[in-house]
C-alpha cells in the first residue's frame, strides 16, 4: 500500500514536473545537468505553481490541505507560489451514508434511529477528514452531527510517513530547499491533521469559545451535546444563518456589512486580548451571518491561545509600530527575551525600519495589521528569532480577517477598530487597575495561607535555629580538615627539601 502510494507520488511529481522545480534551482549541480539529459523530451507549457497545485490535487484530499496550509505560510514561500495554492479547493465526494451509519451504529452501539428523533441521510457537507448531517435528538432539538471518514487515520499516517521521507529528502539533498524549513512545516501539518482527527477536542473547543461569547450581542457559537459525543462524532446545535460569502443573501436579511465588518475585527481582538484563546481556522466557510445580524462560529479544529506574554508583545508591538517608535519594537523583542540579549538594538531598530516604514506610505486604514507582522517576523528571523507557532497562526489569522473585513466594507479602517483594545489592555496591564487585579487574582490564594502563617513563621524559626546548629558544626569540622590539609602540606614541602638537598649533595660530594 505504501509503496503503490509512493509510486503514485513520484510518477505524478514527474508528470507535472515538480524534480524540475527542484532541479532548476539546481540547474548548475552535475546532478541537475544529467537529470535534464535522462528526461530532455519533458517539456512544460505552464507555470510552476499551476503544475505544483495539480500534482497536489491530483494526489489526493491531505495533499490538498497541506497545499492549502501551504499558501498561508507567505513568510517561507514565494508569491507566485502561495497565490496559487491559496486556490486549493478542499472538495471531495461525500462518503456513502451506509459508512457514516456504521460508524454512528458502532460508536453508540444501537441503531440510528433509535439515538436521534430523525437523522438526515444526505450530508449537508463533506470535507477531506469529516462530514456533517443534520438530525434530532430525542426531544426534538435540531443538531448537527459531524462523523470522521472512516478509515481517515489510515490514510492520513500513510501520506504524512511519505510527507516526512519527503521533506527529509529536500532537506538532505537540496540545500536551497532547506530555507523552506521542509521538516518544520510538515512537521505542523501532521500536528493540525492530528488534532482535527479528534473530534472531542473540537467539541471542547467550541464549548469554551460558546462560554467566553456566553451572552455576546456579537457571536453565536453552537452548544455541544456531550452525551452524544465521542472521538469520531461531534453532535452540536443546528445553527441557523446564511454563508458570509454570500454578500447578497446577507444584505438581503437586512444585516448592515459595515457594522458585520467592524464586528469580526472587534470578535477577534477580544478573542485574542480578552480570552488569550481565538478561532484560527477562519476561512468564509466557516462563518456564517444569523438574521439579526450576530456572527455564528463554526469548526473548531484549529484554536490558538495566548499567554499574558504574548498578549503583551502583540500589543506593545502594534502600538509602538503605529507611533512609528521602533526603537520601542526592538526593545519589546528583546525584553521578552524573544531575540538574544546580546542583540544591539540600534541594529535591529533599523532593519525594522527598512520594512516597516514603507508600510506607511499608505494612508492608516489600508495598513494590514498581518502583513505588518509578518514583515516583523520576517526580520526578527534574522536576528535569531524563533517565532513561536501561536503568533504565526494568530498572524495568520488576522491576514484572513483582514480579508474578510475589506471585502465586506473595502473602507473598514482596521486601525480605528482595533486601537481601542490594544490601549485598554495596556492600560489594565500597568497603575492602579493591574494592581487591584492582581490582588484580586492572588487572594484566594493568600486566604488559603494567612491561617497557617503563624505556624509556618514558628517552624521555619525553628528551622533556622537548627541549621544555625548543623552550620556551626559543619563549620568546625571544616576547619579541622583546613588545619590537617595544612600539617600535611608542611610535612611535604619538608620532605621535598630533604630530597632535593639530598641530591645536590650525591652530586657535589
Ligand atoms: N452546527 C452547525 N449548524 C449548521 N450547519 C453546520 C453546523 N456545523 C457544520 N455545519 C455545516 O457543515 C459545513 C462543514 O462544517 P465544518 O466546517 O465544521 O466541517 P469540516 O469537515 O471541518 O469542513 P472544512 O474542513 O471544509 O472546514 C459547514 O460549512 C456548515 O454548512
Amino acid at each position: 500500500m505504501r509503496l503503490l502510494r509512493l509510486a503514485k507520488i513520484i510518477t505524478v511529481s514527474l508528470r507535472f514536473g515538480l524534480d524540475r522545480m527542484i532541479l532548476d534551482a539546481d540547474a548548475s549541480g552535475r546532478l541537475g545537468r544529467i537529470w535534464h539529459r535522462v528526461f530532455f523530451w519533458r517539456r512544460f507549457s505552464e507555470p510552476r505553481a499551476v503544475r505544483l497545485r495539480k500534482a497536489l490535487e491530483s494526489l489526493g484530499p491531505i495533499f490538498v490541505k497541506f497545499g492549502q496550509m501551504l499558501s498561508t505560510r507567505r513568510d517561507l514561500l514565494p508569491p507566485d507560489l502561495a497565490d496559487e495554492l491559496a486556490l486549493l479547493q478542499d472538495r471531495v465526494p461525500p462518503f456513502p451514508t451506509e459508512q457514516a451509519l456504521a460508524v454512528l451504529e458502532g460508536f453508540y452501539g444501537r441503531p440510528v434511529d433509535a439515538v436521534f428523533r430523525d437523522f438526515e441521510r444526505t450530508p449537508v457537507a463533506s470535507a477531506s477528514v469529516a462530514q456533517v448531517h443534520f438530525a434530532r435528538l430525542p426531544d426534538g432539538t435540531e443538531v448537527a452531527v459531524k462523523i470522521l471518514r472512516p478509515g481517515i487515520e489510515r490514510v492520513i499516517a500513510h501520506d504524512l510517513a511519505l510527507m516526512e521521507v519527503g521533506a527529509m529528502l529536500l532537506d538532505k539533498a537540496w540545500p536551497e530547499g532547506r530555507r523552506l524549513k521542509p521538516r518544520e512545516v510538515v512537521a505542523e501539518f501532521s500536528k493540525y491533521l492530528r488534532d482535527e482527527l479528534d473530534l472531542m477536542r473540537e467539541a471542547a473547543n467550541c464549548s469554551q469559545l460558546r462560554r467566553n461569547f456566553k451572552d455576546s450581542p456579537l457571536l453565536l457559537v453552537p452548544e455541544v451535546y456531550w452525551d452524544w459525543c465521542g472521538r469520531s462524532v461531534m453532535v452540536m446545535e443546528r445553527m441557523h444563518g446564511v454563508p458570509i460569502s454570500q454578500t447578497a443573501a446577507v444584505t438581503a436579511q437586512g444585516t448592515d456589512l459595515k457594522a458585520l465588518s467592524r464586528a469580526g475585527v472587534e470578535i477577534f481582538f477580544t478573542q485574542v486580548f480578552r480570552d488569550g484563546f481565538f478561532h484560527a481556522d477562519m476561512h468564509p466557510g466557516n462563518i456564517f451571518v444569523h438574521a439579526d445580524g450576530r456572527y455564528i462560529a463554526l469548526d473548531f479544529g484549529i484554536m490558538g491561545t495566548l499567554n499574558e506574554v504574548d498578549k503583551n508583545y502583540l500589543a506593545q508591538n502594534f502600538l509602538a509600530f503605529f507611533k512609528r517608535d521602533y526603537k520601542r519594537v526592538a526593545m519589546a523583542h528583546i525584553e521578552a527575551g524573544w531575540v538574544p540579549a546580546k542583540t544591539r538594538v540600534d541594529e535591529f531598530e533599523a532593519a525594522i525600519r527598512t520594512v516597516c516604514e514603507p508600510i506607511f506610505d499608505k494612508p492608516l486604514k489600508d495598513i494590514s495589521f498581518g502583513k505588518t507582522l509578518l514583515r516583523l517576523f520576517q526580520t526578527a528571523r534574522r536576528f535569531e528569532m524563533e517565532v513561536q507557532p501561536q503568533l504565526v497562526l494568530l498572524q495568520k489569522t488576522l491576514l484572513n480577517i483582514e480579508g474578510l473585513g475589506r471585502q465586506l466594507d473595502p473602507e473598514l479602517d482596521l486601525w480605528k477598530t482595533a486601537k481601542p483594545f490594544l490601549e485598554r489592555w495596556m492600560n489594565e496591564q500597568m497603575g492602579w487597575r493591574a494592581l487591584v487585579r492582581g490582588i484580586k487574582e492572588e487572594a484566594p490564594a493568600w486566604a488559603g495561607t494567612l491561617p497557617q502563617l503563624p505556624r509556618l513563621v514558628h517552624h521555619n524559626l525553628v528551622e533556622s535555629s537548627h541549621h544555625h546548629v548543623v552550620h556551626q558544626a559543619a563549620l568546625a569540622s571544616l576547619a579541622v580538615t583546613q588545619r590537617r590539609q595544612g600539617r600535611l602540606l608542611a610535612l611535604l614541602v619538608i620532605a621535598a627539601a630533604a630530597l632535593v638537598a639530598l641530591e645536590l649533595h650525591r652530586l657535589l660530594g
